[in-house]
């Protein structure tokens, strides 16, 4: 079954035509990457998917229901997390006042599930938002997320200024929730961790849709991944341990 299908997007900023026909799905279970270089559209179809930056034409199906043309509150009310660039942390609050803003969705995930899944938080729940590394920021973002039981969680480059370590361990966690049964759609620029973890990959440019597979092979294919990585590929060696 799929928890996601999308098809036929086209999304506009003002007249500026952004997405060109987008179609994509997520299978139950499945990580499935969003790749592509800056300005292909990727962070876009976040938004589409969420209800943030309608689009104009196209179909959306999530968890199930006809969600094209929903408002996000309801999208997100459905299942659906989002964590978007740039790890909005309340600054001002500690890591324990940021995870007890209110719930709107109960399920197996509590404070406490999330203190196991990511320990660090715990050892650091009194330290405020500000206070925290990157890497740990990036933690408090997902957490946060989870907090709303999503079943199907959207992450827009967590992996962004973070050190290569740092990405392994998001990365990590990303598996880790798989494995609790939260379907996963990835957007990243760094392609060699992120084809290391998905099991299919969407290559987007200029808002179209130019590649689609398995992530294993696409993994494989060396000019492809240096073409699309550029810069971003030399930060990242697969099994460099
Ligand atoms: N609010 C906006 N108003 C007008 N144009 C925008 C707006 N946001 C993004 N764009 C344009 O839409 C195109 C796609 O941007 P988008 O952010 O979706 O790309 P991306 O693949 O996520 O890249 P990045 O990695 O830089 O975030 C770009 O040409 C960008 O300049």
């Amino acid at each position: 079954m799929n928890v996601l299908e999308a098809e036929g997007l086209h999304t506009f900023y003002g007249k500026s035509h952004i997405l060109h026909g987008i179609g994509l799905t997520v299978g139950e279970g499945e990580i499935v990457t969003l790749l592509g270089r800056n300005g292909a559209g990727k962070t876009t179809t976040m938004r589409t998917l969420m209800g943030l930056t309608p689009a104009r034409s196209g179909s959306i199906r999530m968890l199930g229901r006809d969600t094209t043309g929903w408002p996000p509150y309801r999208v997100a009310a459905l299942g659906v997390g989002f964590v978007p660039e740039g790890r909005r942390v309340f600054a001002n609050l500690t890591v324990e006042e940021n995870l007890r803003v209110p719930l709107e969705r109960s399920g197996p995930f509590t404070v406490d599930r999330v203190y196991q899944l990511f320990p660090r938080l715990q050892e650091r729940r009194t330290s405020r938002g500000r206070q925290l590394s990157g890497g740990e920021q990036e933690m408090l973002s997902i957490a946060r997320a989870l907090l709303l039981n999503p079943k199907l969680l959207m992450l827009d480059e967590p992996s962004q200024g973070l050190a290569p370590l740092i990405v392994r361990q998001v990365f990590e966690t990303v598996v880790a929730m798989r494995k609790e049964g939260i379907s996963i759609l990835l957007v990243e620029q760094n392609v060699r961790a992120a084809v290391e973890i998905a099991d299919r990959a969407y290559v987007l440019e200029d808002g179209h849709v130019a590649y689609e597979g398995r992530a294993a092979e696409f993994a494989q294919d060396e000019e492809r991944v240096r073409a699309l990585a550029g810069a971003s590929a030399e930060k990242w060696e697969i099994d460099s341990a």
